[in-house]
């Protein structure tokens, strides 16, 4: 069930605030920043908000730079990014300058609100999508890749959707802007509001002063559980993949790399083939010999590592698939199964799998895993 890249933005005040109560919308964002925000949403295939937002600030979401829409057509893309719209009640004012500007428009609801939508006349403006008697984030995310071929998606506000996206396990990335000023009204709405998220840290990806105002990028840290994928299984079997083409060059071994992270998105340990001088050390077995064989972290962490750990080893007492069970590991997150060039049937994946643990390929990281082991496939 591949869903798009989910990418939340949101300005906050510097005390956590998206808005103000009054009646106009507050400009957290500065010029320079709103031109930013224009770019990012000419990148995108779709833009979402929630029917709070529509309400609240009747936005347009437009890409307002015509270099920037020219750019789209040129590119063989609509004008302007899909626009869509999440409503459980169907409760939305067809005079809204949401369906009247910009191109196709999307109003993803329950049965009971796309009832109501249809007889406020919203199917003049916009396709309705009803997803069953409640809305299911997933549900709607598959829709929008499968049907409507979305991959990125720009999740605009407001506070109520960003939760639940995040709370879900569903964004992929963060961009929040800090602003210079201060609400002060506990009735304003916040961007996050209380739930279970991940416990740990997120990581940052980049710092950038823009005018006045701060733009931070995050991306969530925290490892799935069993075969349920987040978006940070994804981000770190990326960072293995980028490992692997650390690797000392060999045509007799494979280039690979490999993280080990706790539950909480704590990273543990890295490693990659062959690294500080030891021709055939590999890329799990490196960094697994960085941890403490007691650090109680390890039963509920994930391996990620660009290729399968391997089956059968001649440089070494135990393969990898061996040495992650012993130090408790149960869950490995690999991009590629291992071909026969070295090793016929190596089937690391059956050696953990055999022993309780779970293996998840995640094959859209292949190519990456392969890239700098394309000498050895012939
Ligand atoms: N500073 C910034 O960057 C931004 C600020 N904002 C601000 O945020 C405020 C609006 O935020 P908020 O009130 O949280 O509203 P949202 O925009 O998050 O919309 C909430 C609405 O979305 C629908 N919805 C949410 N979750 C679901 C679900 N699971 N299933 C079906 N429908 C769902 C409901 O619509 P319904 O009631 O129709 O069922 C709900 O009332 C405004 O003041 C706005 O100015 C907004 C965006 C960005
Ligand atoms: N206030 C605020 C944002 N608000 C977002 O911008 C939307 C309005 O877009 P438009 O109609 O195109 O002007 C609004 O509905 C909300 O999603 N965004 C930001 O980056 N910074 C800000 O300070």
């Amino acid at each position: 069930m591949p869903y798009p890249y989910v990418l939340l933005s949101a300005a906050v005040s510097l005390d956590g605030y998206l808005d103000d109560t009054g009646p106009e919308r507050l400009l957290l964002s500065s010029p320079a920043d709103f031109d930013r925000v224009d770019e990012v949403r000419a990148s995108v295939d779709a833009i979402l908000i929630g029917a709070g937002t529509i309400r609240a600030d009747n936005p347009r979401l437009l890409v307002n730079s015509a270099e920037r829409r020219a750019a789209r057509i040129a590119a063989g893309r609509p004008e302007y990014p899909l626009k869509i719209t999440v409503s459980a009640s169907g409760d939305l004012d067809p005079t809204a300058n949401f369906w009247h500007t910009g191109g196709q428009k999307l109003l993803c609801t329950t049965d009971q609100g796309a009832e109501r939508a249809a007889r406020s006349g919203i199917t003049d403006h916009a396709d309705v999508v009803p997803l069953g008697a409640e809305l299911d984030w997933r549900r709607l995310l598959e829709h929008l890749h499968d049907v409507r071929g979305v991959r990125r998606l720009m999740v605009e506000g407001g506070g109520t959707i960003h939760t639940q996206l995040l709370l879900e396990e569903l964004a992929d990335e963060l961009h929040l802007v800090l602003a210079p000023l201060l609400v002060g009204d506990p009735k304003a709405p916040r961007l996050f509001g209380p739930g279970a998220y991940q416990t740990g840290r997120l990581r940052l990806l980049e710092t950038r002063r823009i005018e006045d105002v701060v733009l931070t990028r995050y991306v969530p840290t925290a490892p799935g559980t069993a075969g349920r994928v987040t978006p940070a299984d994804r981000h770190w079997l990326a960072l293995a993949c980028d490992l692997a083409a650390l690797c000392p060059p060999s045509d007799t071994a494979f280039s690979v790399g490999a993280v080990v992270v706790a539950a909480d998105g704590t990273e543990l340990a890295r490693g990659h083939s062959r690294e500080a001088g030891d021709p055939v050390v590999h890329a799990e077995e490196a960094a697994l010999a960085k941890i403490a064989p007691d650090d109680p972290r390890l039963p509920s962490a994930t391996v990620y590592s660009s290729l399968e750990p391997c089956a059968h080893r001649a440089s070494r007492p135990l393969p990898c698939a061996r040495l992650i069970l012993a130090a408790g590991v149960r869950r490995v997150v690999t991009a590629w199964r291992e071909p026969d060039t070295f090793v016929p049937s190596a089937d690391g994946t059956g050696t953990l799998t055999a022993e309780g643990a779970d293996a998840v390929v995640l094959p859209e990281y292949e190519e990456r895993a392969k890239a700098p082991n394309g000498h050895l496939l012939g």
